[in-house]
């Protein structure tokens, strides 16, 4: 028979006493155990969270993944991201890139460090790191980082986005329950989940930036070639599955040698980034603009045939002769540019797309050829002979 410490035999009591704790010890232990499962499930779930985020190879893509699944495996019912964009570069170049915003209301700009909502006392964007915020939900000082809140959202957690000391944004999480964020709550998980997220993000905007600087010809800001031969292998199939006709302009400045030896290379280079806007404003936001080099441009557009992208060649050329251009240094020229237009027919796409995009380019510039031969400041989209 088991002996108390004392040596003494145990009375009754003594072994209910001992029965109690036994049963207590173990509810302990069961509740422990609980808590280290559900742990361990908490940890899993956000380690495959980590990789898919590290994975992602595009900003919608880690954007889509963030608000997708976060919301699931923290059990959130609330979860949006702030982002710096001080001169909204990242928002153009994503626009660039075809992201849709309207597919991430969560997803919130602004301007400055101030607007994030953080008591940052006198710091600013590099000063050491400031802590997350915790606390009740307040719909009004919360309408910017939480501008769809759910019915019943009691606490929040405002979390900066820190990279290399620097705040780039903040990741806000909303929870239902009161007692999910409160300013006594250890927040080393929350920093170490929203450290992870910041890299990600710098990672990928840079990588479209990279991206983005890749197609773009840097004096004008539209597309460059490579863009252009890349979309139209895309444009070719497409149109080809869903049957409709693209067309083709290659545009030149005419006399653009002239508009150098008369205003210098820094007035030409002013007269083609004019030219660039003048040509974008007269085309609908599915239709490409890219330089080709020198003074050429050239336009893709989609949907058209051969008789409306004529039309819209008319009217770039009209645009671009209509009124002069002003030139810093008080300057003022007049331009012209010649156009030919080439179109790919429903049904006549055939063959293998490289050589069809090959045969349109060819076709544009020979009747660009002819209308500079035929006098310029035309649209060829025919040719007589
Ligand atoms: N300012 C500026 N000039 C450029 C740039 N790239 C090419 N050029 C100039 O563009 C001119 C093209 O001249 P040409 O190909 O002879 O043609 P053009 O004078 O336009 O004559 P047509 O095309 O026959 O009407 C050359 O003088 C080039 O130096 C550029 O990036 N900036």
């Amino acid at each position: 028979m088991t002996q108390t410490a004392t040596g003494k035999l145990p009375t009754q009591t003594d072994q209910h006493d001992l029965a109690a704790e036994n049963r207590a010890l173990r509810a302990r232990m069961a509740y422990l155990l609980e808590q280290a499962e559900r742990n361990h499930s908490i940890m899993t779930r956000h380690q495959a969270f980590d990789l898919e985020i590290v994975g992602a190879s595009n900003f919608p893509e880690l954007i889509g993944t963030i608000f997708r699944v976060l919301p699931v495996i923290s059990e959130l019912d609330s979860v949006t991201l702030t982002l710096i964009d001080e001169d909204a570069d990242i928002r153009t170049v994503m626009l660039k890139l075809d992201v849709v915003f309207e597919d991430f209301p969560d997803l919130i700009f602004v301007e400055t460090l101030d607007e994030l909502g953080f008591d940052l006392g006198r710091r600013n964007a590099y000063s050491p790191t400031p802590k997350p915020q915790l606390g009740m939900f307040d719909r009004q000082r919360h309408a910017e980082p939480f501008p769809n809140a759910p019915a019943g959202l009691q606490s929040v957690a405002l979390v900066p986005l820190l990279r290399n000391k620097r705040i780039i944004g903040s990741l806000n999480l909303g929870s239902c329950d009161p007692t999910r964020f409160t300013p006594s709550l250890g927040t080393d998980f929350i920093e170490h989940m929203a450290s992870i997220i910041a890299i990600c993000l710098e990672n990928v905007i840079s990588n479209e930036m990279l991206k983005y600087i890749g197609l773009t010809d840097s004096l004008t800001g539209v597309y460059n070639r490579r863009y252009i031969d890349r979309r139209l292998l895309e444009e070719i199939a497409r149109a080809r599955r869903q049957q409709y006709p693209i067309s083709f302009m290659y545009i030149d400045i005419d006399h653009f040698k002239r508009v150098n030896d008369t205003v210098g290379h820094g007035g030409g280079d002013e007269v083609l980034r004019e030219v660039a806007g003048r040509i974008k404003n007269e085309l609908r936001t599915s239709d490409a603009l890219a330089r080709f080099g020198g003074e050429e441009f050239v336009v893709l557009l989609i949907d058209a045939n051969l008789e409306s992208a004529a039309f819209v060649a008319e009217r770039i050329r009209a645009s671009v002769a209509g009124s002069m251009i002003a030139l810093s240094l008080e300057l003022q020229l007049s331009v012209t540019v010649s156009i030919g237009v080439a179109c790919l027919e429903v049904g006549t796409a055939e063959g293998e797309p490289d050589a069809i995009a090959r045969a349109l380019i060819e076709r544009a510039d020979d009747l660009l050829y002819y209308a500079k031969e035929h006098g310029r400041n035309r649209v060829v989209s025919t040719r007589e002979d």
